[in-house]
């Protein structure tokens, strides 16, 4: 046996109330050795004469963040496989809800997924106004297993219960009182005495002795109630058409309605075991592990440093990214200092962020009161004068070396020493950038996409004199601002912009070639992706995608496909979305119709490049232009791993997923071509770049794993020790 995960505490007061505490740190996650624990604390409980009624809680403040997620692991590789039915019907219905003493859930902090599930077992809930509730299984590719299928609808109706299952949305305690999830909000400190007294009170009956499971009256009429679940079901096709343990969930929950709880909690237990086997969960599960390894980098985050607290920002540059990257600090409550080099910019630059926080008013997420004292924290300036209290700047003006290098040279005279000093842009080598100074340790990239105010990830980009101690910085700002970080080296393009280069470029290749724009598109969405990369090149504009087209042309020529498409629509005044007229044609919606002009200017580039239609290219299977549109881009991520610019595999799934919109089900890019094995998607892009050049050619990381069969997310350790 390995070392114990966890185990739960007992405490049998004079009032006759045992506590048992759930002991797992940092979430007090129900590892199998917890629930074992769990299972003979309540057997003694039941048995000692002396104990009357019990109070399950968390320690810490916490009650539980649900089934131990790294337990999955030995489940799938069979190390640790309990019987169906186990947890789920043995030990929380039939030891706990079914006992003959009283037991009441006292929640502080969090209580999700199993967490949750052994909460709505005990016989009443107590919660903090401000602990989270939820079931939040169904991000991890399965459902709830320990009878959430069956509690949850019982507890708060069919509607909600399946709104909180299918978003994987937790409630506040405030919300969860309101709703009947629990029975009465307790400050913290009261918490566990009030949980307490109100065991002896069922016990004493002056409070209801409730069974969630056999509860009717939050249920609607089965007629009702199958239209709701019709409802969902047609929902949740339409939103995540390749996914089926949504599909699952809904089924489970009806088998409850339909048959009883009873048949609906072992109906749950088989279908969790089917699913909890399938590559959706394992896929799920690798993207919430790398998630949260992106910010343990080693030789910075295990050199024991602190974050240094960022009392003050400035952004340089009242852009688009500009604007949108004030938005996200000041909304996280930074004090920002805008500059831009005229009023007019400047009122363009606040009035931007004005609008970003706008519309949070408008979706319902910010509230009136909180849109002033937000935008209170925002200060325009003309001139460096008040840079002499930042802790940071970012720059975030127009791609252009020489000004940057002004610019940081400029920081550097007004800002004080030990001010991070970093730049958002996505295509300058930053050592350039800062090579007039003689600051270079604590220059440092911060990337942000865009619009930097939604998108979820942060590339932070070192260079060789980066500190860091700056890195730990930034990775303590972005938690505080809700990015994932992801630490990378400095090259053309990083991590993100650099692995999805080729995916614009395959997809013109294969028009050329004779492939179909909006086919491809469409399979590319199919497969998972927001957007195919012709309607991506028009949202993002023809202007980004030529130049950075002329970045990797400069720097990578042998692999960069030259082709003049772009540069034919722009000459024909398009230049994407914002023309409305780019790949394709766009209402006043923006709402995007395939454009029958297109196939001239296709046909034009096609003789520039002097290629011809190749019958093969122009009919190809959906699974042919999957691959042959994202092997490239593994490709690349290969090259970008063995160069040291990610240092982890897991690093680019977690990017991709988050950077480009790769389906999270999928596991990120590594994770996915992983799943199909190196050495087919060698021998796939070998074969191509005989037909159609250096662009398909694999790299040198690419052949060696795939001669050895070593898979291409492996680290070097790893890989070494498999020869
Ligand atoms: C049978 C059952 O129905 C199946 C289940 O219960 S499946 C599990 C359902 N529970 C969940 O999905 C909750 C997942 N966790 C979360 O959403 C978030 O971690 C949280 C809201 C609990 C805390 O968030 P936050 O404070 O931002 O901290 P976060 O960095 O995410 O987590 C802290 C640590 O706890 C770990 N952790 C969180 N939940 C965990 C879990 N359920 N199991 C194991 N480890 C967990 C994280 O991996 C992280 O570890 P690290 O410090 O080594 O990286």
């Amino acid at each position: 046996m390995g070392s114990s995960r966890g185990h739960t505490l007992m405490e049998v007061g004079p009032d006759g109330v045992a506590l048992i505490t759930i002991v797992n740190p940092p979430v007090n996650s129900l590892s199998f050795d917890v629930l074992r624990s769990l299972k003979e604390s309540y057997d003694q409980a039941l048995q000692r004469e002396d104990v009357k009624a019990i109070v399950v809680t968390g320690a810490k403040g916490k009650f539980s963040g649900g089934f131990d997620i790294s337990a999955f692991g030995s489940i799938h590789e069979a190390k640790e496989r309990p019987q169906p039915g186990w947890i789920s019907v043995e030990i929380i219905t039939d030891t706990i809800e079914a006992a003959r003493k009283p037991s009441v859930a006292a929640i502080d902090g969090l209580a999700l997924g199993g967490g949750l599930e052994l909460a709505m077992a005990c016989n009443a809930r107590l919660s903090t106004p401000t602990a989270q509730l939820g079931l939040p299984e169904l991000q991890l590719g399965i459902i709830p297993g320990f009878g959430g299928t069956q509690r949850l609808p019982r507890l708060v109706g069919l509607t909600k219960a399946l709104e909180m299952m299918l978003t994987s949305k937790p409630v506040k305690g405030k919300e969860a009182f309101s709703l009947g999830l629990v029975d009465g909000l307790v400050s913290p400190d009261e918490l566990v005495n009030s949980a307490r007294q109100w065991a002896l009170d069922i016990l004493g009956r002056r409070r209801p002795w409730v069974a969630s499971l056999y509860k009717t009256d939050k249920l609607e009429p089965l007629g009702e109630a199958r239209e709701i679940l019709k409802f969902a079901r047609d929902q949740t096709r339409k939103r995540a058409p390749n996914l089926q343990h949504p599909l699952v969930c809904i089924d489970v929950i009806e088998a409850g309605i339909v048959s009883g709880p009873r048949a609906g909690l072992w109906k749950e237990a088989e279908s969790f075991e089917g699913l909890v086997n399938s590559d959706t969960c394992k896929s799920l599960i690798h993207v919430f592990f790398s998630q949260r390894g992106s910010s343990k980098v080693p030789g910075v985050t295990d050199r024991g440093l602190v974050p240094r607290r960022v009392k003050k920002v400035a952004i340089l540059g009242g852009g688009l990214m500009g604007s949108g990257i004030a938005t996200a600090l000041i909304l996280s409550n930074y004090p920002v200092i805008l500059k831009e080099v005229n009023e007019k910019f400047l009122d363009a630059g606040i009035n931007r962020i004005k609008a970003n926080l706008q519309s949070r008013v408008k979706k319902g997420r910010l509230t009136t009161e909180n849109f002033e004292r937000v935008i209170s924290l925002l200060k325009g300036s003309l001139n460096y004068e008040d840079f002499g209290d930042v802790d940071m700047v970012i720059e975030a003006v127009v791609e252009n070396v020489s000004l940057k290098q002004q610019i940081f040279s400029d920081l550097e005279k007004y800002c004080p020493p030990h001010c991070i000093l970093a730049s958002n842009t996505s295509t300058i080598d930053l050592n350039l950038i800062g090579e007039k100074t003689k600051s270079q340790d604590r220059i440092v990239g911060a990337h942000f996409f865009s619009p930097a105010h939604v998108m979820p990830l942060l590339e932070i980009v070192r260079t060789k004199h980066t500190s860091p101690q700056v890195i730990v910085d930034l990775l303590d700002i972005a938690k505080k601002i809700k990015k994932t970080p992801v630490v990378v080296g400095n090259c053309t393009g990083f991590a993100v912009n650099r692995m999805f280069f080729p995916y614009t470029q395959a997809g013109l290749l294969l028009v050329e070639h004779g492939a179909d724009v909006y086919q491809i598109d469409k399979v590319i969405t199919k497969f998972g992706m927001p957007m195919g990369p012709f309607r991506l090149a028009d949202l993002v504009g023809f202007g980004v995608a030529v130049a950075t087209g002329m970045q990797f042309m400069e720097n990578f020529p042998e692999r960069t496909y030259k082709s003049m498409l772009i540069p034919l629509l722009q000459e024909d005044k398009r230049a994407g979305e914002t023309t409305r007229k780019g790949f394709y044609l766009y209402d006043d919606k923006r709402k995007a119709r395939p454009d029958p002009e297109l196939k001239n200017f296709i046909e034009k580039s096609r003789s520039i490049s002097g290629v011809s239609v190749d019958p093969k290219l122009a009919k190809l299977q959906e699974k042919d232009i999957i691959e042959m549109i994202f092997f490239p881009v593994v490709n690349e991520a290969c090259r970008v791993l063995d160069e040291g610019i990610a240092v982890k595999a897991a690093d680019l799934d977690i990017s991709s997923v988050m950077g480009m919109g790769f389906p999270p089900y999928r596991g990120g890019i590594i994770f996915w071509a992983d799943s199909l094995g190196s050495k087919y998607i060698y021998s796939r892009l070998e074969k191509w770049s005989e037909s159609y050049g250096e662009f398909f050619k694999p790299c040198s990381y690419l052949a060696a794993r795939a001669a050895k069969g070593i898979p291409l997310g492996a680290s070097v350790e790893q890989a070494k020790s498999r020869l």
